[in-house]
């Protein structure tokens, strides 16, 4: 099952089958995505463990390390944040909310242009990505996680240094353009 969230974003069901063993969650498929209109190459996939009410973000990287990703929560739960960066997109500026967990077998697919973060309902709780272009670390950025609008039901998160350093969304000269079909 597809849901078209934010203008070329999606909230994806992952197939997923269950039995007395456990669960099986396929978390990628070609054919399967192409379908839901994502074309998405991998280039690099990474992991976090984040404790409860921890919050990472709100990240993206930077033109010509661009990135699309897809995020899902394979244990515990997180509150899942994404902000339409895109100067021309019909959603530019907007967020979205909603939680993936391994119980729910969700994820988001997060096109270029976008900011991303979350925060852990749970402790342990483990973020997935799968993304489309390598790690550039001086594109890697963001915008302050507390200054467009959102509110985050958490009055002392557990942040690092560096996403508290980041410019609030009021001063953000966002560098994306919206063409449509990304
Ligand atoms: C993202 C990233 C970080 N690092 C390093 C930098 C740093 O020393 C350490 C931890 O990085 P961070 O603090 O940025 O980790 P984290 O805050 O978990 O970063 C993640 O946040 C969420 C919201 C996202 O959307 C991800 O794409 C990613 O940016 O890992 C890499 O080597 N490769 C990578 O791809």
């Amino acid at each position: 099952m597809i849901e078209n969230i934010l203008t070329d974003a999606k909230l994806i069901t992952l197939p997923a089958f269950f039995d007395v063993r456990g669960a099986f969650v396929k978390t990628f498929n070609e054919s399967l995505f192409g379908q839901y209109g994502i074309q998405f190459e991998l280039k690099e996939s990474y992991f976090s463990i984040s404790k409860k009410d921890v919050i990472r973000g709100m990240h993206f990287q930077t033109p010509p390390h661009q990135h699309a990703k897809i995020v899902f929560c394979p244990q515990g739960a997180i509150l899942d944040v994404i902000i339409d960066l895109r100067k021309g997109s019909p959603t530019f500026g907007e967020y979205f909310a909603h939680e993936l967990s391994a119980e729910n077998h969700k994820a988001y697919y997060i096109p270029e242009g976008f900011a991303h973060g979350f925060k852990s309902l749970t402790d342990d709780a483990v973020t997935y990505y799968l993304v489309s272009s390598e790690y550039s670390q001086p594109n890697d950025t963001g915008i302050l996680y507390n200054s467009f609008g959102f509110d985050w039901g958490v009055q002392e998160p557990v942040m690092s240094a560096r996403d508290l350093s980041f410019d609030g969304i009021d001063v953000f000269n966002t560098p994306f353009m919206y063409t449509s079909g990304q």
